[in-house]
C-alpha cells in the first residue's frame, strides 16, 4: 500500500477524515513554499497537493488561474519547483502530491521527472489531462515505487467507467464534485452526495471529494459521505490575502473530525 493511502486510512481508522489542501507552488515566491508546507502540516493536513503553474490550465477557475499567472510571472517552472522541493526534503513529513498538467512533464522529460520525484520522495501525482487509456507508460515507470498515480472521477462518469478507474487507482480516488472548473460553489445538492456514495461503494481505495469546497460547512457535508476532502481555491485565496486564520478554520471544522493536527 502506498504511503498516501496509508495516511488516509490511518485518519479514517482514528474516526477522523482526511484533509488535503492544495496550494500553488511559487505564488508569493518559491521561497515561501517551505513555510507554507510546514504551516499546512501543522494545521493537520493529511497530505498536501502542490500545483505546478502552467500557461493553459484548462481545469482551473479564476483563483487558481491567477495564482498560476503570478507564479509564472515569478519565473516558476516544474524544474524550479522540483529543485526547491529537493532542498526541503526531510523537513515536511506529510506526503506531497504534485498536481501538474502533462505538458510540463513532457517538456521536462518524463524519465528525469520521475527520477527527481523519487529522489524527493513525492507521494503522488495528479495529472488531470492524462486519460486512463494513455497512462500506461507512466504507470509502468511508477510500478514498485511509493508514488501513487491518483485518478479523477467526474460527476458524469458512468458506473462502468468508475469501476475501470477504481481497479487501476492508487492512493485514493479523487471524486470531482462539480461539472466544471475549480473554484468555490455556494451549494452542493443531493445529487453530489449520491454520486459520492456511488463512487465510495465501488472503490477499494479511499475516496476524497474535491472541487468547489470553500467553507467549513461544505467540508463537513462532503466529508460526511467520503473519506475526506481536498480544498484548493479557498486555501490559495487565503494564502494570497495572508489570512492564515481562515486556512486554519477550514481545516478544523466544528465537529472535530478534521482536528488531526494542532488545534
Ligand atoms: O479549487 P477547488 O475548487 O477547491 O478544487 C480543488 C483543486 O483546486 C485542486 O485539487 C486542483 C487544482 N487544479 C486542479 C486541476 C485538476 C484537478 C484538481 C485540481
Amino acid at each position: 500500500m502506498k504511503t498516501v493511502e496509508k495516511r488516509i486510512r490511518e485518519c479514517v481508522s482514528n474516526g477522523k477524515k482526511a484533509f488535503v489542501p492544495y496550494m500553488m507552488a511559487g505564488d508569493g515566491g518559491l521561497d515561501t513554499l517551505h513555510h507554507k508546507l510546514i504551516f499546512l502540516e501543522k494545521c493537520g493536513a493529511t497530505a498536501i497537493e502542490i500545483g505546478i503553474p502552467f500557461s493553459d490550465p484548462v481545469a482551473d477557475g479564476e483563483v487558481i488561474q491567477q495564482a498560476g499567472e503570478r507564479a509564472l510571472a515569478n519565473g516558476v517552472s516544474l524544474r524550479k519547483v522540483v529543485e526547491e522541493l529537493s532542498g526541503i526534503k526531510g523537513k515536511v513529513s506529510v506526503p506531497l502530491i504534485l498536481m501538474t498538467y502533462l505538458n510540463p512533464i513532457l517538456a521536462f522529460d518524463m524519465k528525469l521527472f520521475i527520477d527527481r520525484c523519487l529522489e524527493i520522495g513525492i507521494g503522488g501525482l495528479i495529472i488531470p489531462d492524462l486519460p486512463l487509456e494513455e497512462d500506461g507508460l507512466l504507470r509502468e515507470r511508477l510500478e514498485g515505487t511509493d508514488i501513487a498515480l491518483i485518478p479523477l472521477v467526474s460527476l458524469t462518469s458512468s458506473d462502468d467507467r468508475i469501476q475501470d478507474i477504481a481497479v487501476k487507482a492508487e492512493g485514493f480516488i479523487y471524486a470531482v464534485t462539480v461539472n466544471g472548473i475549480t473554484g468555490g460553489r455556494d451549494h452542493f445538492g443531493e445529487e453530489v452526495v449520491e454520486h459520492l456514495k456511488r463512487v465510495k461503494a465501488v472503490s477499494p481505495l479511499p475516496v476524497l471529494a474535491g472541487f468547489g469546497i470553500s467553507r467549513p460547512s461544505q467540508v463537513e457535508q462532503l466529508g460526511e459521505c467520503t473519506d475526506g476532502v481536498i480544498v484548493g481555491s479557498a486555501i490559495v485565496d487565503a494564502f494570497y490575502r495572508d489570512d492564515l486564520e481562515s486556512v486554519r478554520s477550514l481545516m478544523n471544522t466544528s465537529d472535530g473530525k478534521f482536528k488531526i493536527g494542532i488545534s
